[in-house]
Order: structure tokens, then C-alpha cells, then sequence
């Protein structure tokens, strides 16, 4: 059977202009993985509330980081696709959950291939529902009603893999080399806790506290909190980072209900208030860089360091076409294309 790879994303607007980005926020936010409440109460949420006012905040955001090739996000999404498919023996396509170029397209791109076994690849190191879960629930929705035919092979979240693990970890050394910081901050993107209880296939385990995380649970194969928190032990186990030396933390809180804390903003305020002076940040929730990497941190970011008495503000980048990145996931396609299927 013919093999193909679909790499997903999340998504950028179009362009920075009012109406693409309302477009693009009024598709994401109405998910139901996203802003998870009844119908009625999302859509009086969406578009009653937040598309009034959220969209020119969001487009002066955009605005501030959007490259002449276009959407950050979608640019480095695009080289990384381009460099995979270059070194592996299978096609490789690329779509995003929101915007373009869609699911669909990407899926009929492989099939006009002739591919029929597609290996559906979520660029999120961590399982979340508002990302991972929401482009497998898409894609397989659209598989039955237009590619029945097709048959789809995921790749897990990799928050522990060794090989992610060791990229991040020469990633976060080589963009720190010489530069003397006294803390390491691992700021992940935020979801509301409810996701995460929702989440917990034990139903009981996810307390949110300080030990659900670290105590073995079936539960940790979908939680966001505790595959967060091993991504962090693991690189500073990596790089030997002392204890105190770094922390983890979550951005991107929209909305009044309770986000995963504790908050990035307020981490950084708080370091600076103490006295603080050298703040290096890593995001590694995101694979590529995009608004909450750019302009979230390391604008917003480091503007609320020097505020409050910061100097030196490092942000080391996502991993976005790096090399040693490219290398790892094209061999983690090719031993997949390559693999003999085992006969029934
Ligand atoms: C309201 C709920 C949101 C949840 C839950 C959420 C989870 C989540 N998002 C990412 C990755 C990205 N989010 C990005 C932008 C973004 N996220 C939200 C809201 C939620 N995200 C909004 C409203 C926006 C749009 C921008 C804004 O108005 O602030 C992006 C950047 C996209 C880009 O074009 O650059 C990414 C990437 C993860 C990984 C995640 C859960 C783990
Ligand atoms: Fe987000
Ligand atoms: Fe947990």
C-alpha cells in the first residue's frame, strides 16, 4: 500500500487584516476541543463576546511579527515540510486544524499521490484536546466522508522521545552558549484545568496539585500538565540543569476561568520583582515559532522583565527547520515507510 505523511499545525489567519483574523479566530475558538461548553454558550461566548473585540487586538499582534513571505507559523511549517519530504522516500504533505491550507486539501494532495496509508503527524510534542485530539477527530471525520479507501497510522505525542529530548536539549545549549543567565524558564502554552480533568481517562487521578503529575497514572498518556513537566525533567535532566535553576510555567491565558499555572506573565514579573536580572526562556509546547513565541514572549515578555528591573531577556527559539530536527523526523518517517507490515 502506497505511504504518505501529513504534518498538521495549528493555523494562522490568512493575513494580519481585521477580517482574516476574525475569520481565523471565529474557526479556532468555535471548536468545541478549544473553548469546550455547550453550543449556545460558545457561540453567545464567540462570536456575541469575544469576535468584538479579540480580532484588532489579535491583528495589531500579528502585525508585529507577520514576515514578508507571510504567518511565521505556516512559513517554518512549510520549510520544515519541505526539508522532510527532501530527505525521506515517501511524499510529505502539510495542512493546518485552522485555515490553510486545510486538512482536506492536504489529504487530497496524498491521495492524488496515490497514497492510501497516511501517517498523520500532530506537530505537538505534548497530547492536549485543543490541539493533538481536535486535528485527529478532523482528519478522521474527513477520511470517512471522502477517503474511506485511506487508511491512517498517528504518531503519539513525543514529549519523552529520546530523540526530541536530545534535539531540544542541543537547541536550548547552543542559543545559551556563553550567555550567562541565572534562570532557565520552560514556558509551555496554557489550557483551562478543566481540559485537563476532562481529559483524565481514570476520571479520578488529575487533582491538579503538586503530586498528581508526578505519581505513574494511566492518566499521564492524556495529560498536558504531566507531559510538560517531563518534557522539562527530562532536558534539564539532559543538560544537568541544577535544581532551582529552572522552572515550567504556562502562557497564553484567555478568558476568566482557572488556566494550568503557574501563569508565564506573572512568573516573569516575579523573577524580575526579586531581583532578577538574566531571564533565558524556551517554549517547548510549540515546534515552531508563531504570535506566542514572538510576540508573546519575547516582546510582551521581555518588556515585563525590563519593567520591573530585568536586564538581559533571551528567548532560545523553537526548533522550527533545524537540522538535527529535520534529521530526526524524516528518520522517524522512514522507519515508518519502511516498515514490513506484520500478515494477519
Ligand atoms: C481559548 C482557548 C485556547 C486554548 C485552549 C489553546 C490551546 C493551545 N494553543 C496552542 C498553540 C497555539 N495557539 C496560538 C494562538 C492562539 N491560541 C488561542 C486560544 C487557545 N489556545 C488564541 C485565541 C490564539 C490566537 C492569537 C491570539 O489572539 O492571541 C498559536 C499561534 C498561532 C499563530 O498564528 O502564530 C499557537 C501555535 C497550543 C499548543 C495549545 C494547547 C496546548
Ligand atoms: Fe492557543
Ligand atoms: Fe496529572
Amino acid at each position: 500500500m502506497s505511504k504518505g505523511v501529513l504534518l498538521v499545525n495549528l493555523g494562522s489567519p490568512d493575513s494580519t487584516n481585521h477580517k482574516d483574523v476574525k475569520r481565523y479566530l471565529g474557526e479556532f475558538l468555535m471548536d468545541e476541543r478549544v473553548i469546550d461548553v455547550p453550543l449556545w454558550a460558545r457561540t453567545l461566548l464567540v462570536k456575541g463576546i469575544i469576535l468584538n473585540t479579540r480580532p484588532k487586538k489579535s491583528a495589531e499582534a500579528y502585525e508585529k511579527i507577520w514576515w514578508e513571505e507571510g504567518s511565521p507559523l505556516i512559513v517554518l511549517s512549510e520549510r520544515l515540510q519541505s526539508k522532510i519530504d527532501d530527505h525521506t522516500s515517501v511524499p510529505v504533505s502539510l495542512a493546518m486544524r485552522y485555515g490553510k491550507p486545510s486538512i482536506m486539501n492536504g489529504l487530497q494532495e496524498l491521495y492524488d499521490k496515490g497514497v492510501k496509508e497516511v501517517l498523520l503527524f500532530p506537530l505537538y510534542p505534548q497530547f492536549a484536546m485543543a490541539t493533538t485530539e481536535t486535528i485527529l477527530v478532523l482528519a478522521e471525520e474527513i477520511r470517512k466522508e471522502h477517503f474511506p479507501d485511506m487508511k491512517f497510522i498517528t504518531v503519539p505525542p513525543f514529549y519523552n522521545h529520546p530523540d526530541y529530548i536530545r534535539t531540544l536539549a542541543n537547541s536550548i545549549s547552543e542559543h545559551l552558549d556563553g550567555k550567562d543567565f541565572e534562570h532557565l524558564l520552560f514556558s509551555y502554552h496554557g489550557v483551562p484545568e478543566r481540559h485537563i480533568r476532562k481529559s483524565d481517562v481514570t476520571k479520578s487521578h488529575c487533582k491538579i496539585d503538586g503530586s498528581c503529575c508526578q505519581t505513574a497514572s494511566a492518566a499521564h498518556q492524556f495529560c498536558y500538565r504531566h507531559q510538560c513537566f517531563e518534557t522539562t525533567r527530562l532536558v534539564a535532566e539532559y543538560l544537568k540543569l541544577k535544581p532551582n535553576t529552572y522552572s515550567v510555567s504556562f502562557q497564553s491565558r484567555l478568558g476568566f476561568d482557572p488556566w494550568l499555572k503557574p501563569y508565564t506573565d506573572r512568573t516573569i514579573e516575579r523573577f524580575g520583582k526579586q531581583g532578577m536580572k538574566k531571564l533565558a526562556v524556551v517554549t517547548p509546547a510549540f515546534v515552531s515559532d508563531c504570535l506566542e513565541t514572538l510576540e508573546e514572549i519575547a516582546m510582551e515578555g521581555e518588556e515585563i522583565f525590563h519593567e520591573v528591573g530585568g536586564k538581559d531577556f533571551t528567548v532560545v527559539p523553537c526548533l522550527n527547520d533545524r537540522q538535527e530536527w529535520v534529521k530526526v523526523l524524516s528518520r522517524w518517517v522512514d522507519e515508518w515507510a519502511h516498515q514490513t507490515p506484520v500478515e494477519a
